[in-house]
């Protein structure tokens, strides 16, 4: 039998993330479409950030959506960055950001994706977290992919090129965006699964 597909509507305004939501759902059950929307850029703990997005959205487009948080968290900072590391790439470029450690010994960091869903018959946004742990450095080979404005100088574990210098399908398979989109994978399976096996009536 062929497996149901979900539709997933995803409210973002970074076509960057979009085109890696496409690639690692393009072999789910999952199927995307999209809406450009210029979120607000909210303060808080990255949780309340990505439910606040989602409410947002849901309140202009009022169908179940999915909207993303990406965060940058430096240990020696206590997590900063974290979700206002676009304001220090706009305005410290990688190479100011990576400065900001010059006084660390501690260089490490993790990227944090949480995708937040939210729909009518919820009252909280449903989030769904990825964090992948890596190094605040800058790259050493020109980047691809992603804006130079929104690219990160963050190199993840076990690797020894930055995101944004690492192939596109090595990338997708470890990155925090992955990882939180795996579990949502995992959560509309599941659901779909026990909707499926209801005795009908
Ligand atoms: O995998 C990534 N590799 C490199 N850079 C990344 C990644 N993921 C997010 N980023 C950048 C985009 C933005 O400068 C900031 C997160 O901010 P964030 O609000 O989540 O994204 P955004 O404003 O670009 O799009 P949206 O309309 O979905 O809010 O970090
Ligand atoms: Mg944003």
């Amino acid at each position: 039998m062929r497996k149901a597909t979900k539709e997933i509507l995803l409210i973002t305004g970074n076509k960057d993330k979009l085109s890696e939501f496409q690639s690692i759902l393009s072999n789910s059950s999952l199927s995307l479409t999209s809406i450009n929307i210029d979120l607000p850029e909210y303060q808080g703990s990255p949780l309340d950030i990505a439910k606040m997005k989602a409410k947002f959205a849901f309140n202009i487009v009022k169908k179940p959506l999915i909207v993303e948080d990406a965060s940058l968290c430096f240990n020696a900072l206590n997590g900063l960055p974290g979700p206002y590391i676009k304001w220090f790439l706009k305005e410290l470029k990688p190479a100011g950001v990576v400065k900001m450690l010059a006084g660390y010994e501690d260089k490490s960091a993790y990227a944090q994706c949480i995708i937040a869903y939210m729909s009518e018959e919820l009252e909280d946004p449903l989030c769904f977290i990825g964090q992948t742990p890596g190094l605040i450095t800058l790259p050493s080979s020109p980047i691809q992919g992603w804006n130079q404005n929104s690219s990160w100088p963050f190199q993840p574990e076990g690797y020894s090129q930055t995101y944004q210098e690492l192939p596109a399908d090595v990338k997708n398979k470890i990155s925090h965006r992955s990882r939180a989109i795996h579990k949502m994978i995992e959560y509309f399976e599941n659901l779909q699964q026990a909707e499926n096996t209801q005795p009908q009536a």
